[in-house]
């Protein structure tokens, strides 16, 4: 495709891709659902509303991703081609596909998490349109350099993994993982005890988190980079976690299309903040390898699919791809599953930056403490 028609192409997309009213949609459990048009919606932010001045604009599209979405197809449908089992619900859906009895049931507990997510983003947006966020955004502090913060832990401790020590009451696998909850004292403690950064689950339903708590602890003083943990569907949700004081957002591999993924990578880059790249198969591997400009890849030991956890993942996916990972200079982040100094050593002679912990420190009555144990070593702050 020419550039004029793939300029052409893009500006009929703008003029489809007007922002539409949202409308309401019964569920199979009878509940009422907020359909939304995600995708066309994703795409008409930057290109519809130049007013948030993030010049993004034709030059991010390839021609074939174009022609992909012009050639009708469902977003279901190219997620599928690209190995991605999670199907969206709320995506505008194509005659070919569908609807009824097989969408109506969620296929995996990751799955349910992201239609539950869809739900709450539009509900979210509905009451804070992007435009405000956007605006409250921009009086936020700044974003701090979440991927320098792990090279500098990573040097000060001898090359050992720079830690990522997260922050969550309870996860669907491990239930509740703590009685007592207070998350600004953790984050004090976990920064006291060497994290280099700190991981915040915001997810309300399903770990028990929020942005309350991403907030609280961004203005609490405490000066670690903070990822906000969540299941981003919609640039939305970028804004909205840049407003709360994020530093860092994660984006699943195994729930955004590679479309998604450069133009989520991009917004991140235009604010000034770090995405983290979640993968956990080969085939995710591969599709995340091929984009530019990922900086830092988390490898999860955790299969979302199945929740089985190996820490052999890690080991296995570098071993297969370690050599191109360096040419292009990408950090690894082994996460999930890491309990013991075998573990770490284990994933950091694999040849990761950075270990993402959660469970085994946070089942331990001090968790800022559990970190020494962790590591077999106090880490240097
Ligand atoms: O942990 C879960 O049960 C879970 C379920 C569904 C989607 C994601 C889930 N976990 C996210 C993570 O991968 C972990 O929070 C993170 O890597 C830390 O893992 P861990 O040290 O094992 O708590």
């Amino acid at each position: 495709m020419e550039a004029s028609a793939l300029a052409a192409a893009v500006a009929r997309v703008a003029s489809v891709c007007a922002p539409r009213s949202p409308s309401s949609w019964p569920t199979a459990r009878g509940a009422r659902a907020v359909r939304c048009n995600a995708t066309t919606e994703q795409l008409a932010v930057p290109l519809c509303t130049p007013e948030l001045g993030l010049g993004l604009g034709a030059e991010m599209f390839n021609s074939a991703e174009v022609v992909l979405w012009e050639s009708g197809k469902s977003v279901n449908a190219i997620a599928a081609a690209q190995g991605i089992r999670v199907r969206r619900r709320c995506r505008p859906t194509h005659p070919s596909e569908g609807v009824g009895a097989d969408r109506a049931v969620p296929r995996s507990v990751l799955e349910q998490i992201v239609w539950d997510k869809e739900v709450e983003v539009s509900q979210r947006k509905a009451a804070a349109p992007l435009h405000r966020v956007a605006d409250s955004a921009r009086r936020a502090p700044p974003p701090r350099d979440f991927a320098a913060a792990l090279r500098a832990a990573r040097a000060r401790n001898a090359g050992a993994p720079a830690l990522i020590a997260e922050i969550k009451k309870a996860s669907p696998t491990r239930g509740l993982l703590r009685d007592t909850f207070n998350p600004v004292e953790i984050a004090q403690a976990y920064e006291k005890n060497g994290a280099a950064c700190l991981s915040i689950l915001t997810d309300e339903k399903h770990f028990l988190g929020s942005f309350e708590n991403l907030e609280t602890i961004r203005n609490s003083g405490v000066n670690c980079p903070l990822l906000c943990k969540d299941f981003i569907i919609d640039i939305w949700q970028i804004y909205y976690a840049w407003s709360k004081g994020a530093d860092a957002i994660l984006l699943i591999a195994a729930v955004l299309p590679d479309l998604d993924i450069k133009y989520m990578l991009r917004v991140c880059r235009s604010l000034g903040m770090t995405a983290l790249v979640e993968v956990h198969e080969e085939r995710e591997l591969d599709r995340v390898l091929k984009i530019d400009g990922v900086e830092l890849i988390g490898i999860n030991n955790r299969s979302l699919g199945t929740f089985e956890v190996d820490t052999s993942n890690t080991n296995m996916l570098l071993q297969k791809r370690g050599d191109i990972i360096k040419k292009k200079n990408i950090m690894v982040v082994s996460e999930s599953g890491l309990f013991t100094p075998d573990d770490v050593a284990y994933v950091q002679n694999a040849g990761v930056a950075a270990v993402l912990v959660g469970e085994s420190l946070l089942t331990q009555e001090d968790p800022g403490r559990a970190i020494a144990g962790l590591f077999g070593k106090e880490l240097l702050l």
